[in-house]
Parts: C-alpha cells; structure tokens; sequence
C-alpha cells in the first residue's frame, strides 16, 4: 500500500550531532582505554551512518562488525519480533563490545540484541544509541550513552529509515503527514 505524502521537518541538525557526538566519543575513549580489545557492533542498517562518524572519533584501535536485525519492516510500528538477519563475522567471547544503535524506540531491539550477543559471554558490553525515544518503551532497556533524548515522533535521516527512504538525509528530521482532503 503507498504511504501518504509526507513532509520532513528538521529536529536536530547535522551540526548538532557532529558535537554530540564529539562528546560522546570522549566517554567512550575514558571508558575503553585500557583495552586493545575492543570490537565495536553496528546494528544495520539504521547505525551505518553514526558508526562511521563515531569510529572515526573514538582514536582507541577497534575492530568494526555489524550485526543486521529488523522488526519493523515497512511500517511505523515494530512488530516486535526481532529477526537476526545476519550475524557477526567475529568472534566476541572475552572481548570488549560496544554495539551502536541508531535509535531506542519501543526496547524490542536493544533488548533482543544485547541478550543474544550476551550468551557469547563476551568481557565488557555497552551499548550507545543516538537517540532514545523513552515515552514509547515496551521493555525496560536503557542504553549506556544515549545521544539525544527525543519525544514521540516518527523520525528519519542519519541512517534512519521511514519505508527504506530518507537514509541519506544529514540531519534527523520529523515526519509529518500532509493531510490532501
Ligand atoms: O526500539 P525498537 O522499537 O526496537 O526500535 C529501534 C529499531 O528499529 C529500527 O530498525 P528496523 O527494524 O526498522 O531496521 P533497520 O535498522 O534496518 O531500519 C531502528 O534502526 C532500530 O534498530
Ligand atoms: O522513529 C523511528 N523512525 C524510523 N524507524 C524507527 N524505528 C523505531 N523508531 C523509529
């Protein structure tokens, strides 16, 4: 079924996130520095853009893997099945994880994720989300470095998807429908 129109409204600006970034990666820099160990987990395909930007920040030597899961498909609600599309190419067992994520939303991901990776028994995991949408939660599940807190709106750009579209947006807009009756 064709999604109606819809414009995008900008919410946070690239500049914006370039300096959270920034910040962020300071933190994680403190945290991880006595490890040579660390392997840093981008969940696709959502994390692709902020995983480049934050290695790039972090100056600790890492090892880079993604790990696919989807549970929304085309839609605007998570099914709430999260499917294991594709698994890391490493190994985690007694290493140091940072698994980044684009956005917290109901929990359902992060949740999944963090237990399944877990069960490799890995040294350390934390995980970083950019964004954390905490009013629609479904499961309790805090990130340990969160972005930007944001309120309930549908949001793309940076990575982040509506249908597959807006990915390639720099900034992290709103959607909002335009009503044509
Ligand atoms: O907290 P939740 O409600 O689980 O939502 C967050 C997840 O939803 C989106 O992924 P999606 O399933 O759309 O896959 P994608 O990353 O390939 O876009 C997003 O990238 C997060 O991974
Ligand atoms: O606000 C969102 N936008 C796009 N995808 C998402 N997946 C969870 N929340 C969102």
């Amino acid at each position: 079924m064709p999604h109606p129109n819809y414009a995008i409204d900008e919410m946070i600006s690239a500049k914006s996130i370039a300096a959270r970034i920034e910040e962020l990666a300071r933190e994680i820099r403190t945290e991880f520095a006595d490890t040579d160990k660390l392997v840093v987990v981008g969940l696709l395909r959502g994390s692709f853009v902020f995983i480049a930007d934050l290695v790039r920040e972090l100056d600790l030597a890492v090892e880079v893997d993604f790990l696919e899961a989807s549970s929304y498909g085309d839609g605007m609600e998570s099914t709430r099945e999260v499917r294991i599309l594709k698994d890391l190419r490493g190994q985690i067992e007694g290493r140091d994880v940072l698994i980044v994520e684009d956005i917290v939303d109901t929990g359902h991901t992060l949740a999944h994720v963090t237990k399944f990776l877990g069960s490799r028994k890995p040294a350390r995991m934390k995980t970083i989300a950019l964004l954390d949408k905490p009013a629609r939660r479904e499961v309790d599940f805090k990130a340990s470095y969160i972005g930007f807190e944001i309120p309930d709106e549908f949001v793309v750009g940076y990575g982040i998807d509506f249908a597959q579209r807006n990915r390639n947006l720099p900034f992290i807009g709103k959607v909002r429908f335009i009503d044509e009756s």
